[in-house]
């Protein structure tokens, strides 16, 4: 059985009032809640403020990140490594997100390398895939995610997937409220396991895929009642402790 994980991903939003306040409302929301393991993934500033809350609380959220670059050290200003985000207490590092493809021209290439940056530290890479509202249209949904999938499984071996979390994320649905419907989400995250599984089905049965795009309390429920949806990864409803605590609770239970 695999273990449902709930990841808000804060993108750029933040302060530091911010950031306490939520993470304050969080670890007073989630106490007592088992059986999902939360994450959350501030703006790479905040993550030394969130560090130190959530040593402070008594849930025990998960600290992530959106983004890891592909250098260890060395001249290449503004970017950041494996080892910082470790340093931080970062585990759950987001790669390969649809705005980052977008507007920063990442390759399904260059997300691999990140990926297998991430894996090389000991860090839990969030491999984002997802079609465009065109390429669904087009009936390429199935064949755009094992594209972005083969990228990290050609240059690094199915194994890599291991222990790994994948979030599909249809662009289409990414806040724009117009989320997929549980079955349809349901059919791709099926056929995204049925590829991994033609590679290895030990990899396939074990691999966490995660929903993305308009995930709201309303909906998460539905959502987790489908047996490949194995979690969320959550943006605008992430920012709300209390709705971000509801979408995990849901999660803990449809899965229990
Ligand atoms: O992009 C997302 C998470 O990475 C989803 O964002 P929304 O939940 O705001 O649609």
């Amino acid at each position: 059985m695999r273990h449902p994980v709930v990841m808000g991903n804060w993108k750029l939003n933040g302060s530091k009032e911010m950031v306490s306040n939520l993470l304050k409302g969080l670890d007073a929301e989630l106490k007592g809640v088992e059986g999902v393991d939360v994450a959350v993934a501030p703006p790479a500033m905040y993550l030394d403020l969130a560090e130190q809350l959530i040593g402070k609380g008594e849930s025990k959220i998960i600290l992530g990140a959106q983004n890891v670059d592909v250098n260890a050290s060395g001249a290449f200003t503004g970017d950041i490594s494996p080892e910082m985000l470790k340093d931080f207490g970062a585990s759950h590092i987001i790669i390969g997100h649809s705005e980052r493809r977008e507007y920063h021209n990442e390759s399904d290439e260059f997300v691999a390398k990140k990926f297998a940056f991430l894996k090389e530290h000991g860090l839990t890479p969030v491999l984002c895939i997802g079609e465009s509202e065109a390429q669904n249209e087009a009936g390429e949904t199935v064949a755009v995610c094992a594209r972005q999938i083969d990228a990290v499984i050609n240059t690094q071996g199915v194994e890599a997937l291991d222990g790994a979390i994948i979030a599909y994320e249809p662009i289409w649905a990414i806040g724009t409220g117009k989320a997929a419907t549980a079955d349809d989400a349901q059919r791709i995250h099926a056929a995204i396991r049925a590829h991994i599984a033609e590679k290895s089905e030990e990899v396939a049965k074990k691999v966490v895929i995660q929903y993305g795009g308009s995930v709201k309390p309303e909906n998460a429920e539905a959502y987790f009642a489908q047996p490949d949806i194995d979690g969320a990864l959550v943006g605008g409803a992430a920012l709300n402790a209390e709705s971000f605590a509801a979408i995990a609770k849901a999660a803990a239970k449809a899965k229990k």
